[in-house]
């Protein structure tokens, strides 16, 4: 099991956002959080991500990129942990070869690879998002939680990037507010509304009710 949560209360002081809420993930599920603004999904996912840190990569919506540092340096930071100080400083300085060639291969499956040397700063929103992605996807963990990580890509992006993020880990949990694309990329969809979930399903099951129920919560 990656996550089994049962019964359980996660609030913002006095404010209760999810109560008596009971959620498990299995190993291997790829799972779509859908719902409106405000319904619980990112305080889901910061909550999964308390709870497995060591074994989770987490894209917040706000990216959490350094803006004056480059793409490679934004990408390499997932991995300041495993080198030395020395190592780091060096690939600070002067990236090596082996890191440069194995970032670009990860920028290159987000269509990002000319902007290797680019300041995040001169990047627009949606680079900046797939900046992210390189770096959740480099970061090599079992578990993804990512927050609307295609929420300023176009269409063709938005299918593309899902279908990497639902490959490259073992288990995925993307929060998302387009239906159709949840449907078409994940095993499962949960939809909340006011942190209640309405429908959670896999989506080999899900029939007209529940899919009308999809688009009311994401409304
Ligand atoms: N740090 C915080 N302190 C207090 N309340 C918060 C905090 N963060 C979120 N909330 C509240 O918790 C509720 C759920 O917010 P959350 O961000 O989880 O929703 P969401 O579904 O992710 O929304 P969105 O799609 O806009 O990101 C909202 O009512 C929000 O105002």
């Amino acid at each position: 099991m990656a996550f089994n949560l049962q019964e359980q209360s996660i609030s913002y002081g006095d404010f209760t956002v999810l109560s008596d809420f009971s959620l498990s993930i299995k190993k291997g599920e790829k799972v779509a959080l859908l719902g409106k603004s405000g319904s619980g999904k990112s305080t889901l996912l910061k909550h999964l991500f308390d709870l497995e840190k060591e074994n989770s990569t987490y894209i917040p919506q706000e990216l959490g990129l350094v803006n004056n540092l480059s793409v490679f340096h934004n990408v390499y930071i997932s991995k300041l942990d495993e080198n030395s100080l020395f190592v780091n400083l060096r690939n600070l300085i002067l990236p090596s070869k082996q890191y440069k060639d194995e970032i670009l291969k990860v920028l290159k499956e987000v269509e990002l690879e000319d902007k290797l040397h680019s300041k995040i700063a001169n990047l627009s929103g949606g680079q900046k998002q797939r900046c992210a992605i390189s770096r959740a996807v480099f970061d090599k963990k079992q578990i993804l939680l990512a927050d609307e990580p295609i929420s300023a890509l176009d269409e063709y992006l938005s299918d593309e990037i899902l279908k990497l993020l639902t490959t490259k880990f073992e288990t995925s949990i993307c929060a998302l507010h387009n239906v159709d694309l949840a449907i078409k990329n994940f095993d499962r969809v949960i939809g909340l509304k006011n942190g209640k979930v309405l429908v959670d399903k896999a989506c080999s099951d899900l029939n007209e009710d529940d899919r009308q129920k999809l688009y009311y919560v994401c409304d």
